[in-house]
């Protein structure tokens, strides 16, 4: 069984008097940032001369200052920019002004685990995952929710590090949620497997190919968006609340027999074999290396595929339904 913390077992305490820099201001960053401060953490916004975050910092009423500013001013510094841009940052803003009994604190392992951010031994390495995007962390915790957590320590300089992890999960609401005990590794290669083989890459392709198949027949693009996009949300809201289960119960029997009978027709042994294949390529660094060499040549790749993927029929259909709609869907 995993280790799990919920708010009974933070110590928010460790956090008093203490000033936390937030270094990036986006999807992550603004909610850490945000939530820290609406639970009684000092934060300060570390960000770059130019940056089109700041106004949006300030706007907020937060404090912001170039990132070395806000590292020598800090005793826990949050690394939320880019993951591929963090080890450029670290070397010329982070590391000069660490401090002995710091914490360094990251929202995803990718950095430390293949080595491309090496801190020094005298101060904390630990790391607070959450495990969904920014601005849900953010919404969830307006709304007195929360997003779960993952925390690690994969340097303990004080003897305190994980209770400093688990009083900032509570800080940014995770601790409603539950907090799960991890490394840096697992958390990498869980965190890079689902959002390439379930959550995003694989989710998509599964709704663009239902799509596709049912426009290629002949019926009706808005129909198909539906179908095969706007319910996927409803769906899932249910396998959330209340496991397979519960969405099998809410679905009618019919649908519940073409769940048994073709479900396992469409994500099969091949898939499956070939999840095994990805997994294996994050462990041994094959993915992470692709994806810095990728950047390094300025994302040709990446580049073009999202300029193509803005403009597959799926995306055009469904601006048109959502923009009719009279909520904002998500909402
Ligand atoms: N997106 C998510 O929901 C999740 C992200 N994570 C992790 O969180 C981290 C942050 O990702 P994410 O929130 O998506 O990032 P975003 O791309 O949303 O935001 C990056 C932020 O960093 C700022 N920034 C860029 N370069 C610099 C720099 N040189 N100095 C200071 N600030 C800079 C950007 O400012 P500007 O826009 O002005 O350039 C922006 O505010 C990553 O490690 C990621 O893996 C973990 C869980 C989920
Ligand atoms: C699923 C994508 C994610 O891992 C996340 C929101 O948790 C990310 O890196 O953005
Ligand atoms: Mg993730
Ligand atoms: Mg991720």
């Amino acid at each position: 069984m995993a280790t799990m913390y919920y708010e009974k077992d933070c110590n928010p305490g460790v956090l008093k008097d203490k000033t936390v820099a937030v270094v990036g201001y986006g999807s992550q960053g603004h909610a850490h940032a945000l939530n820290l401060h609406d639970s009684g953490v000092k934060v300060i916004v570390g960000l770059y001369e130019g940056s089109k975050s700041a106004q949006k910092a300030k706007d907020a009423g937060l404090t912001v200052m170039n990132t070395a500013d806000a590292v020598k001013q800090a005793d826990i510094v949050m690394i939320l920019v880019n993951d591929e841009k963090q080890p450029a940052l670290y070397e010329k803003d982070i590391a000069p002004y660490l401090r002995a009994g710091m914490t360094l604190a990251f929202a995803h392992g990718f950095n430390i685990h293949y080595g491309q951010i090496v801190p020094p031994a005298d101060v904390n390495v630990i790391m607070v995952a959450p495990k969904g995007p920014g601005h849900t962390v953010r919404s969830q915790y307006l709304e007195g929710k929360g997003v779960p957590d993952l925390v690690a320590v994969e340097q303990d300089a004080t003897g305190n590090a994980l209770e400093i992890a688990l009083a900032y999960a509570q800080g940014i609401g995770g601790a409603r949620a539950g907090v799960l005990q991890t490394t840096f590794r697992e958390e990498t290669e869980t965190d890079l497997f689902g959002e390439q083989a379930v959550l995003c890459g694989g989710v998509s392709a599964l709704m663009k190919a239902g799509f596709e198949t049912l426009v290629e027949a002949g019926y009706q693009p808005e129909n198909a968006y539906f179908e095969c996009v706007h319910e996927m949300k409803l769906i899932i809201d249910l396998v959330v609340q209340g496991g397979l289960s519960m969405m099998r119960y809410s679905i009618s029997d019919t649908a519940e027999y073409g769940d048994y009978t073709v479900g396992n027709r469409i994500i099969t042994e091949e898939t499956k074999k070939e999840m095994k294949k990805v997994l294996t390529e994050i462990q041994n660094g094959t993915f992470a290396r692709n994806w810095l060499l990728e950047n390094k040549a300025n994302r040709p790749y990446f580049n073009a595929t999202r300029r193509m993927e803005a403009n597959h029929p799926v995306e055009k259909v469904g601006a048109e339904l959502r923009e009719k709609m009279s909520w904002k869907p998500g909402k």
